[in-house]
């Protein structure tokens, strides 16, 4: 039998669009959580889990949900058994974060995690991530974000380093217009203060106006979302609404080295349906240091080498995500960004470049030009220190 005074850990939704800096955020708390102990629930789409990867540090206190749409797990016993996980009071969690997937319903989750029967969890609200920079586009794209927005008890606009003072009051006014009433807060990285998810002061219970929302409300949400549905599941999982039934996701995976310029030149002509690549990029010998974590969001393209951990495997593991994209042409194209196991023919014959290496035979020289000068290309996306 639970005790009577069973404490509760609030669980917290973080939703957003795909890329608009949900695990940017995560990372954020969790390097600056002031002595909370935070359990971390991931939800990734795609095979591979890159987000689970990149959420720094968690030992013990993270689990992922793998690939698929959290909302769309045909019932919550799933989520239920990682709550039950990270709720046991050995795990001495104050705060759970749930990282949605960038298509994820944040209403079914919230339903989901209203409708728990564990005694030790209480909903903690939904933040919404937004992507200033990518908003209003994203918006024309899918509708259905203003419903999210309507029903989050925090809209973070990220990104705002990205926008100018103009274009982020536009984004502004049309998330105010969505008429959630949250409160929005501007970040640059998701660098907000940590007491806005975790302290309770701003979601009281007793608070009406708080945009906290009822299970009622929800089944109501539910049966006008049935109701616009042509596609109702058997099981009475409304799915036609959801972002995700639009999009698609293809996962490489490579042990073999990409070739920066043939990867260049495949990021360069990415269509445009193909809104989101994340993963981790080896070079090989372009730089045997560092892997290099890729982010692609809309028309944005980052870099990040991080050095390799020491019994970390080389290997490229990539997520792309885009809607009326060709799964089985780009898993090709990408094959053929793998390095070409010889060196490329060299240039043609001259003077030795490095004379004092008389050993090394000039086409390796060549080559290791050649290479030099293609990770410039790859280089050009990495972020300064003193940019932001
Ligand atoms: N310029 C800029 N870039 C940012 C900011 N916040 C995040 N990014 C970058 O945006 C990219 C996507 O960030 P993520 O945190 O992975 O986004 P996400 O929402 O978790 O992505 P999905 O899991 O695909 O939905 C990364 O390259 C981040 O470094 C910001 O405030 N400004």
């Amino acid at each position: 039998m639970t005790p009577l005074h069973t404490p509760q850990i609030p669980v917290v939704v973080l939703a957003g669009f795909l890329g608009s800096g949900k695990t940017t955020l995560l990372n954020h708390l969790l390097r600056n959580r002031a002595g909370n102990r935070i359990g971390v629930v991931v939800n990734d789409f795609g095979a591979i889990e890159i987000d689970a990867m990149t959420v720094a540090g968690q030992v013990g206190s993270t689990v992922s949900l793998g690939n698929g749409c959290l909302c769309c797990a045909v019932d919550a016993s799933e989520l239920d058994d990682y709550l039950a996980t990270l709720t046991r009071p050995a795990a001495r969690l104050d705060v759970i974060v749930i990282e949605a997937s960038g298509l994820a319903e944040p209403r079914e989750l919230v339903r989901m995690l209203l409708a728990s029967d564990n005694p030790r969890v209480r909903y903690g609200g939904l933040v919404e991530v937004v992507d200033a920079a990518e908003f209003l586009g994203t918006r024309e794209r899918h509708p259905e974000i203003d419903r999210h927005l309507a029903v989050a008890d925090l809209v973070v606009l990220n990104k705002t380093d990205r926008v100018s003072g103009a274009a982020l009051e536009a984004v502004r006014e049309a998330v105010a217009a969505t008429g959630g009433g949250a409160a929005v807060v501007g970040a640059v990285h998701g660098r907000i203060d940590p007491g806005l998810l975790f302290d309770p002061v701003l979601r009281p219970e007793e608070d009406d106006t708080a945009r906290q929302l009822t299970f009622e409300d929800l089944l109501r949400d539910a049966e006008d979302d049935a109701g616009d549905d042509a596609d109702l599941r058997a099981d009475g999982h409304a799915h036609a609404g959801h972002a995700h039934t639009a999009y698609e996701s293809v996962s490489f995976t490579s042990d073999a080295p990409m070739d920066p310029r043939r990867l260049m030149a495949f990021l360069d002509s990415r269509p445009p349906g193909l809104y989101r690549i994340k993963g981790f990029t080896d070079f090989g010998a372009g730089d045997p240091d560092h892997t290099y974590v890729l982010h692609a969001v809309g028309g944005f393209l980052r870099f990040e080498p991080r050095p390799w951990a020491r019994d970390e495997a080389r290997r490229t593991q990539l997520v792309l995500i885009g809607s009326g994209i060709d799964t089985d042409a780009l898993r090709r194209e990408l094959a053929a960004c793998r390095a070409p196991l010889e060196p490329e023919p060299a240039g043609p014959a001259g003077a030795r470049v490095r004379p004092d290496l008389p050993d090394v035979p000039q086409a390796r020289l060549d080559a290791d030009d050649e290479l030099e000068r293609a990770m410039w290309g790859v280089l050009r996306h990495v972020r300064r220190p003193d940019e932001d």
